[in-house]
């Protein structure tokens, strides 16, 4: 056994468990902002908005420099490399403004996916090659943690065994070269919610997976209370007909959790996947309320269903700063309540918190 070859020092895990801990202290999650380039232009294409690099710094701008009382409800920023390096209007870089709220700030490090020969369209992720290098270039750049997506879907064949074993593997693979480089990796094994399968089959794969991600961490000597995972919640696919509660999914995504995730790990950040913000919320409340052993944290790491009344509000103008950054503020204060089991739905949200965010094949 490797016990005599240690992966990491005392202050190694002190200070990687520390900073894990600090995302997801007091109902605080994290924003995830790190669209790609062209994922970002999607978003932009929606509200007419024409996808260039100052358009994509303009939006974000607004995110990052609301009120400081947004560090009450948001713990961690992930950005794409793009923006790490961006700076607002009067010069000032964006990480800088996000490190003076409190804010630990994380970077996308994963490269996108590449189809696994011989399966139902299925993917691994690129971004090994030279990612001690980038990460500890982007740790001297002021980042503290990194973000790795797999993607995994429920279709004929699939997640296949290759899939699941591949994408576990290469995720813990990524955390051990993040804790390394002094990074907490936030592990993301994505189940897509494309398809027409029930709830209860989604719990089913949604275990399969995460056991493997949990078998294979430890396999790779990953530090469990160094890291978080952001998985997603155990939901129908987007095509079945039959509804579920947020007390169901609530039910069906802690038993799954309870399950396969060790209680070493200090916070299980939930993606949004394509859900409304309203429905995001709502679930993750749930969940917070859920009568099972919780013995993690459980809150967010929204994209979409923390940016989308935002960029609705902002349309491209500078004029609607005030405006955006209400909405931005708004959601940001509902899922830190909703992580703390305490958000009460007011019945006031408007229409762009209450629509389907849902992207078919959201691979990147
Ligand atoms: O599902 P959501 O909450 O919109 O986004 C989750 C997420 O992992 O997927 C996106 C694509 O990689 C990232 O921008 C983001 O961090």
């Amino acid at each position: 056994m490797a016990h005599q070859f240690p992966a990491l020092t005392s202050e190694q895990k002190k200070a990687l468990s520390e900073t894990a801990r600090r995302i997801v202290a007091n109902g605080k999650g994290i924003l995830a902002a790190d669209e790609s380039v062209g994922t970002m232009g999607n978003r932009l294409q929606r509200i007419k908005v024409e996808n260039t690099e100052d358009n994509r710094r303009q939006f974000r701008e607004l995110l990052f420099t609301v009120d400081g009382s947004v560090s009450q409800s948001i713990g961690g920023v992930i950005l794409f490399h793009e923006t790490l390096y961006q700076k607002d209007g009067q010069g000032k870089l964006f990480r800088d403004i996000l490190k003076e709220k409190g804010i630990v700030v994380g970077i996308k490090l994963d490269q996108g996916v590449a189809p696994l020969a011989g399966t139902n369209k299925e993917t691994t992720v690129q971004g090994l090659d030279g990612l001690s290098e980038r990460c500890a270039q982007y740790k001297k750049d002021g980042a503290d943690f990194g973000k790795w997506r797999a993607v995994l879907k429920i279709d004929n064949q699939c997640p296949s065994h290759l899939a699941i074993q591949e994408n576990a593997n290469t995720l813990a693979r990524y955390a051990s070269i993040c804790q390394q480089n002094g990074l907490v990796p936030i592990v993301e094994p994505e189940v897509i919610p494309d398809g027409s399968h029930d709830m209860e089959h989604c719990q089913y794969v949604t275990e399969k997976v995460l056991a493997a991600v949990y078998k294979a961490l430890n396999d790779h000597h990953v530090y469990l209370e160094g890291t978080l995972l952001k998985p997603n919640m155990v939901t129908a696919g987007h095509a079945c007909t039959k509804k579920y509660t947020p007390e169901q999914v609530a039910m069906a995504t802690v038993t799954a959790l309870h399950r396969t995730v060790p209680a070493a790990v200090p916070g299980i950040c939930f993606l949004s996947g394509g859900m409304s913000e309203e429905d995001a919320t709502l679930n993750l409340n749930a969940i917070n309320l859920c009568p099972l052993p919780k013995p993690w944290k459980l809150s967010f790491s929204y994209g979409r269903a923390l940016q989308a009344s935002a960029l609705a509000a902002w349309g491209g103008k500078a004029e609607n700063k005030k405006a955006t950054q209400e909405a931005f503020m708004k959601r940001a204060l509902a899922n830190s309540q909703a992580a703390k089991g305490q958000y009460v739905h007011t019945g006031s949200s408007g229409s762009a918190s209450t629509q389907s965010l849902f992207t078919a094949s959201y691979t990147y």
